[in-house]
């Protein structure tokens, strides 16, 4: 499998904050590759280094390739797509204009009207930016990035703002642009939408890649990779569920009972509390998500409400020494 884009120890440091620290990773062509993490993780900066927009510290970058600060500006970015988390354009502009504006900008251009038709975009053409929906917005963004048709195309953040049917949208137009051949990058801290989508992941976190690999092997490899919950009955007693085996944690939070363990856990759960004669109420049953993995491989010294990746209650280990 041929790398589309190739970083090598990369550093990147403002100041007295490192940004990205001694990154190394692989995009494979025609794959989706998810960088994900938290806020302030370096996801954006580690992608500007690799579009040549910041130069890195220390380390190397390739891109089909290319070096981004050595090669020649023309055949980087005719080959390469971006849509950039600041990215912006003026309200008056129409969707036929900014699409027309960024096609001049390349010898060889896709066929226009079949990407805004694609991209849920055609009856809008006359429509100006500042009249289109968040999701339209970003939509035209993507449209604007795949005009030239690039052999990869990096997107930060693209979610933001969407609703879920919308993100699962977007999620569909992304495998059609993988399977027409173009390799995609995609930043998220959208833990989900990179389950879902992405062929590979890495994870980062303080600006360095803590996981690297599909989600599943991702999940599989976590200790607990299941959860079992239900709601806390009056008095509930957890004790038969600590010290079984196969529990590995539990934790009542927000008025459920929530466990984690292996893959018998939803037996182990349900014979437990059969035997001290309770009915839970409400249980569910549920893989481990890459979530979960996140939470395991980082110190959770990060601030919930500032880590928009968190997005449950994380239960407290109690289990009792058995
Ligand atoms: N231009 C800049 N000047 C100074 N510090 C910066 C600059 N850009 C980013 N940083 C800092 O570098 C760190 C990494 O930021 P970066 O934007 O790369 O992370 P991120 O994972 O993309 O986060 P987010 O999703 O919030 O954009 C953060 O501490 C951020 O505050």
């Amino acid at each position: 499998m041929d790398t589309a884009l190739a970083l090598d120890g990369l550093r990147k440091a403002y100041g007295s904050t490192v940004a990205v620290d001694d990154l190394s990773l692989e995009v494979e062509t025609g794959e989706i590759f998810g960088l994900i993490g938290p806020n302030g993780a370096g996801k954006t900066t580690a992608v500007e280094c690799a579009l040549g927009l910041r130069k890195p510290d220390e380390g190397t970058v390739r891109v089909l390739g290319m070096d981004p600060q050595q090669a020649a500006r023309d055949p980087f970015y005719r080959r390469v797509g971006a849509q950039l988390q600041a990215a912006a354009l003026p309200d008056r502009i129409t969707v036929r204009e900014a699409l027309d504006l960024f096609a001049s900008f390349y010898p060889e251009t896709t066929d226009r009207d079949a990407l805004l038709d694609r991209w849920g975009l055609a009856d809008k053409r006359n429509a100006s930016f500042g009249a289109l929906s968040g999701g339209q917005k970003q939509r035209l963004f993507v449209a604007l990035a795949l005009v030239h048709d690039p052999d990869l195309v990096v997107l930060d953040e693209i979610s933001t703002g969407l609703d879920p049917e919308a993100r699962r949208g977007t999620q569909e137009l992304l495998r059609e642009v993988r399977a027409s051949g173009t390799t995609v990058l995609l930043v998220t801290h959208f833990m989900d939408e990179a389950q879902a989508l992405c062929d590979r992941v890495a994870m980062m976190d303080d600006g360095q890649c803590v996981a690297l690999d599909t989600p599943q092997a991702l999940i599989d490899r976590l200790d607990a990779s299941y959860r079992v919950w239900f709601d806390a009955p009056p008095d509930f007693d957890p004790s038969p569920l600590r010290t079984a085996d196969g529990i590995q944690d539990v934790a009542i939070v927000d008025g459920h009972v929530q466990t984690r363990g292996g893959e018998d856990l939803l037996t182990t759960v349900v014979h437990r509390l059969a035997n001290a004669g309770v009915t839970p109420n409400d249980l569910h049953a549920e893989r481990a998500t890459l979530e979960d993995v996140f939470l395991a491989l980082t110190d959770e010294s990060h601030d919930p409400a500032s880590s928009s990746h968190v997005t449950n209650a994380e239960p407290q280990s109690s289990k009792a020494p058995s």
